[in-house]
């Protein structure tokens, strides 16, 4: 919903500023803390933290501390592209449809009856947050997550993007085999007036069963900078030709091969660069589109579970101040695995081992059957509970962690709707053993769209949130580090900046986008203490 700045209420916040009323429809944060101007949300935010140090006898001490920061949001929402890189698969045509569908508001029969357009599985247009309590029932007052913050609607987004194939996109959702007929018909006549860009194709990088659609091409089969300035001037075509504020890239291509991290070849942003002048064989496709996004400051997501972000990308990234985040969306099972093992280990159940397979039959599953493309994900899939296991010192001494292993079919039968099948296995009190066993049936495309939707709002959210700390002397305001680890909620591996710890539990995931949020209103995080309901 656009924002508007309704006549003020009145109130003067501490400043003796009038605090013009909010541009959410919804809410007004009340605060001496916060100002509302017609362009921006002005914050000033105590961020509380607990420093722990140990003394001479080795015990921890907890020291309480508080930083203090002025965060700044611009209200202001742009007309908004997304360019996908693949946009003529499974995912880039079901996300294409399903906004179609909503902007149309379109309703479909099914077998099971007539169905209409949503954002199912988006955490931003399908989750609500709490914003507080209700001052004299002590009731929760919950949003909807995207009225948090002034944010870009879908229904809004205009997508385009390339793809190897050039089959339109009706003729590539038909190729896909995710939507139902009666929805296909509905969306057929536009979507076949979208043809993707012709894009760069470096065999060597996807699985060799991948050739036969590769019809649709930039002429060069290794990086050169030629590839680059032309996915620059493609950007640049499509934002003026949509008349857009900004626009926004996401890989939803073919996952790729690992590439080696080389010294003097991808280890710095000079030597890429170099590299890629070079025409080195080592340099990867979604490498060489995350470079000419990080040149243009378009922000550059990597759907997939490749380490797109070689060292020398990160850098130039930081150096340009570019937005990059990644990596490989986060859609069933590993969503599932990511909150259960968050589950076991903090009830203090030890799981032991996590037997992870499962089978589908798309493209994707097809690219996968080739042994370094499953690499690629087996990673991807395999470190998502570290952190949790690291985290509890009771159940795992030093290094231990849960037999864990992932197997990938390919059984072109069940086409996208995988079959997954998982088994955790727990020692319990005394001696004990839990077994879980799930099946868990999962329409990779419909789960995985809506996640490309929230990528692309929090992203652009984020391009328009700014920081500085509070009352330093010549403090500036700038935007949040270029890795966009906010972004970890619909990611498997999320890539954080150098040094950082990388969350994966989902819970704590979700916490940081929501309380970050809060912070750019002047909330306090949401900590579900309750004490009003427990202290009278
Ligand atoms: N649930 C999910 O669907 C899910 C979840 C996590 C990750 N992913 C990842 O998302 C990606 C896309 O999944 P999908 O099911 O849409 O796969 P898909 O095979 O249907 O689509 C990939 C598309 O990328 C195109 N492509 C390949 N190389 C390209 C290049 N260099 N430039 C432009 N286009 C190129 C292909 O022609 C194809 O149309 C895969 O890497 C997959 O591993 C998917
Ligand atoms: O469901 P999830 O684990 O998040 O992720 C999916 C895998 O289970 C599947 O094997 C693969 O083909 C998809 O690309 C996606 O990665």
């Amino acid at each position: 919903m656009a924002p508007h700045a309704e006549e003020s209420n009145g109130s003067a916040n501490g400043n003796g500023i009038v605090a013009a009323a909010p541009a959410q429809d919804l809410f007004l944060v009340q605060s001496p803390n916060v100002k509302y101007t017609e362009a921006t949300i002005e914050t000033k935010y105590t961020y509380r933290t607990t420093a722990i140090t140990q003394n001479e006898n080795g015990k921890y001490v907890a020291s309480p501390k508080e930083t203090l920061y002025d965060f700044k949001v611009d209200r202001k929402i742009p007309k908004l592209g997304v360019m996908l890189v693949g946009w003529g698969g499974n995912n880039g045509t079901t996300v294409t449809a399903g906004i179609i569908a909503n902007k149309r508001g379109l309703e479909w029969e099914t077998k099971e009856g007539k169905r209409g357009a949503n954002y199912y599985g988006s955490v931003i247009m399908s989750s609500t947050t709490k914003l507080g309590t209700d001052a004299n029932t002590g009731k929760e007052i919950n949003i909807p997550f995207h009225d948090l913050l002034p944010m870009v609607h879908p229904n809004d987004l205009v997508v385009g993007g390339w793809d190897i194939s050039g089959m339109n996109l009706a003729e590539a959702m038909d190729r896909a085999k995710v939507l139902e007929p009666s929805l296909k018909q509905a969306v057929r006549k536009e979507m076949a007036t979208m043809k993707p860009l012709p894009s760069i194709y470096y065999p060597d990088f996807i699985a060799a069963n991948q050739e036969g659609r590769a019809d649709n091409l930039i002429p060069g089969s290794k990086a050169c900078m030629e590839h680059v300035e032309q996915i620059r001037k493609d950007i640049q075509e499509f934002k003026s030709a949509n008349g857009l504020d900004k626009v926004i890239v996401q890989w939803t291509a073919n996952t790729e091969r690992y590439a080696d991290i080389i010294e003097g070849v991808n280890d710095t942003a000079d030597n890429l660069l170099k590299s890629i002048k070079e025409g080195h064989e080592e340099v990867s496709p979604s490498t060489v589109f995350a470079v000419a996004c990080i040149l243009d400051n378009v922000p550059f997501i990597n759907g997939s579970p490749q380490n797109t972000f070689v060292p020398g990308a990160i850098q130039l990234a930081e150096k340009h101040g570019a937005f990059i985040g990644g990596d490989d969306f986060k859609s069933g099972q590993t969503k599932m695995k990511s909150a259960l093992v968050d589950f076991l280990i903090n009830a203090g159940i030890k799981l032991t081992s996590i037997a992870s397979y499962n089978h589908l039959g798309n493209n994707d599953g097809m690219n996968l059957s080739s042994q370094k493309q499953f690499r690629s994900k087996e990673i991807s899939k395999s470190n998502v509970v570290d952190d949790m296991v690291a985290a509890n010192s009771v159940l795992y001494k030093e290094g231990e962690h849960p037999d864990h292993t992932v197997v990938i079919k390919y059984m072109p039968a069940v086409g996208d709707d995988k079959r997954a099948l998982d088994e955790y296995y727990a020692e319990i009190f005394l001696g004990g053993h839990q077994t879980i066993s799930i099946f868990n049936v999962c329409e990779d495309s419909l789960l995985a769209s809506p996640l490309i939707i929230d990528l692309v709002l929090v992203a652009e959210m984020m391009t328009r949130i700014q920081w500085r700390a509070h009352n330093e002397e010549g403090a500036k305001y700038a935007g949040f580090h270029s890795v966009l680890s906010i972004l970890s909620y619909m990611l498997k591996a999320p890539l954080t900046p150098t040094g950082t710890p990388v969350i994966n539990a989902l819970a704590k995931q979700r916490a940081a986008l929501t309380n970050i949020f809060r912070a750019c209103v002047g909330l306090e995080p949401e900590n579900d203490m309750t004490l009003e309901h427990k202290l009278f």
